[in-house]
């Protein structure tokens, strides 16, 4: 059989690695699609950089429509990252009847719906197993390996960078700026490392995996994102001291609120017990804790950046496409797990009406009765504490820190009991307030 020809689109940290890997491994890579799959064509910037990495034998343009309008070219890889033109592109090569994979959860997140929506009416394939979680199956996981699940819950470390920058500072003592430009150098980071950072980038593949799990559209404007930037040390610290890690942590899952089925969607820094496995997940290592209603928990692990771990998912992608293209598109495995005619409404949640437990902080006078305050605040919301951690204050200090935690409760009367708690005259500044989950 004649090979299945690929055009790429993007030669930069993923698409170089698609292509080495696809070169070490073509063969056995045939005999698994059973056929060859041939990158005949790449668009890039840099030309000079294109010809060091494929030689000869491949066609190097500039002009990346030469790609999505060739009439031999099936397959269209995007990785160029970005919104607009990869929009374009892509629903340029779906309009010219190609399959396309893309790694690009940005995209996704943002016009999944219309490109979905678009990649159905043409019948091809979108396949997008490196955008959420670099090189973990966990889309293959989530849409076929536990279809027969009704999925509660979806809990993941889903950004390698901001993952390596916690481990690094915490293990190594470095600062932030250090870690972030070892994590560039590294090929983890997004071009605009603040999507990373702000947990923007985590909320784009939990928007994803939320719909597959839940079969609703793709609402990345509905998370709630934290990302890690405000995040102080000795957070990081009096965490440990309680026997917790702060991860940033993407969670979407099922709630019912004052009866009416909803579903939480959000990413931030979260305490998580330091005996669970997911919190000893470090470096530009991700893991994904699904808990679901037959299987019960399982959870997936493995590196979620970088140009081969990346590349892995992309080629994936390329041998189901090349093993399923000539299958009716209504029995292919649909983009979002459920056929489209079959999604739901069931509306994501507003952040206020999550339910959680709190690691707060609260920086005091050192005065007498304090303590007596802050617990009368909390009681009169009915937010029962957990643990308090009240250092011993150095001799002669007039301040000092309170850390409680507190059991579950909703995310209004926390920001509730807050704000009186930073009403009160003992009280120095604003308090610290970091979400918790057992994960049990
Ligand atoms: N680096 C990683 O570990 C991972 C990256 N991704 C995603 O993969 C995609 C690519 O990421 P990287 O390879 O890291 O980025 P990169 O910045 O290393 O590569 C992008 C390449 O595309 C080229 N490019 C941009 N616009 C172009 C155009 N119009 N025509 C031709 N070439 C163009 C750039 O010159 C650059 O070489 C992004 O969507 C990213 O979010 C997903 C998972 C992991
Ligand atoms: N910037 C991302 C790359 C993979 O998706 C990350 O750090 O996880
Ligand atoms: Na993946």
């Amino acid at each position: 059989m004649k090979p299945i020809k690929v055009g790429l689109i993007g030669l930069g940290v993923v698409g170089a690695g698609t292509y080495t890997v696809l070169q070490r491994n073509g063969e056995e890579i045939r005999r698994r699609a059973g056929r060859a799959i041939e990158i005949s064509m790449v668009a890039v910037r840099n030309t000079a950089r294109a010809e060091a990495i494929v030689g000869a034998g491949v066609e190097i343009v500039t002009d990346a429509n030469l790609v999505v309008n060739h009439p031999d070219i099936e397959i269209v890889v995007e990785l160029i990252g970005g919104c607009d033109t990869a929009r374009e592109l892509v629903l340029k090569a779906i309009a010219n009847g190609k399959h396309v994979v893309t790694a690009n959860k940005a995209l996704l997140a943002l016009h999944g719906n219309e490109i979905f929506a678009a990649a159905q009416e043409k019948g091809v394939m979108v396949a997008f197993e490196a955008a959420v979680a670099g090189g973990i199956p966990i889309i293959k996981a989530l849409r076929e390996g536990l279809t027969a699940n009704r999925i509660e819950s979806v809990a993941g470390i889903i950004n390698g960078t901001t993952n390596f920058i916690l481990s690094e500072m915490r293990d190594k003592g470095l600062d932030f700026e250090t870690v972030l430009k070892q994590a560039q150098a590294l090929g983890y980071a997004e071009a605009d490392p603040t999507f990373d950072i702000e947990g923007i980038d985590a909320a784009h593949k939990l928007t994803i995996m939320s719909a597959i799990a839940f079969g609703i559209p793709v609402q990345f404007g509905k998370a709630y994102v934290e990302g890690i930037s405000k995040l102080q040390a000795v957070d990081i610290r009096y965490a440990e001291q309680l026997g917790y890690r702060i991860k940033l942590l993407g969670i979407t899952r099922r709630a019912v609120v004052n009866g009416v089925e909803g579903i939480e969607l959000r990413v931030h820094p979260t305490l998580i017990p330091t005996k669970r496995l997911i919190a000893n997940v470090e470096g530009a290592m991700n893991a994904v804790l699904v808990q679901a209603d037959a299987v019960g928990a399982s959870l997936y692990y493995g590196k979620g950046a970088g140009a081969e771990p990346t590349a892995s998912s992309v080629i994936a992608d390329l041998v189901d496409i090349t093993r399923l293209a000539t299958a009716d598109p209504g029995n292919r495995v649909p983009h979002l797990a459920f056929q489209p005619n079959q999604m739901t409404d069931v509306a994501i949640l507003p952040m206020d009406e999550i339910t959680t437990s709190y690691y707060l902080r609260v920086y005091v006078k050192n005065r007498l009765g304090v303590m007596a305050d802050l617990t009368r605040i909390l009681a009169d919301a009915r937010i029962s504490i957990d643990a308090v951690l009240q250092k011993e204050p150095a001799e002669n200090a007039t301040r000092l820190d309170i850390v409680m935690l507190t059991h579950q409760t909703q995310e209004k009367n926390i920001n509730d009991a807050i704000a009186k708690i930073e009403q009160l005259a003992t009280v120095v500044g604003q308090v610290v307030r970091i979400r918790l989950e057992s994960l049990s």
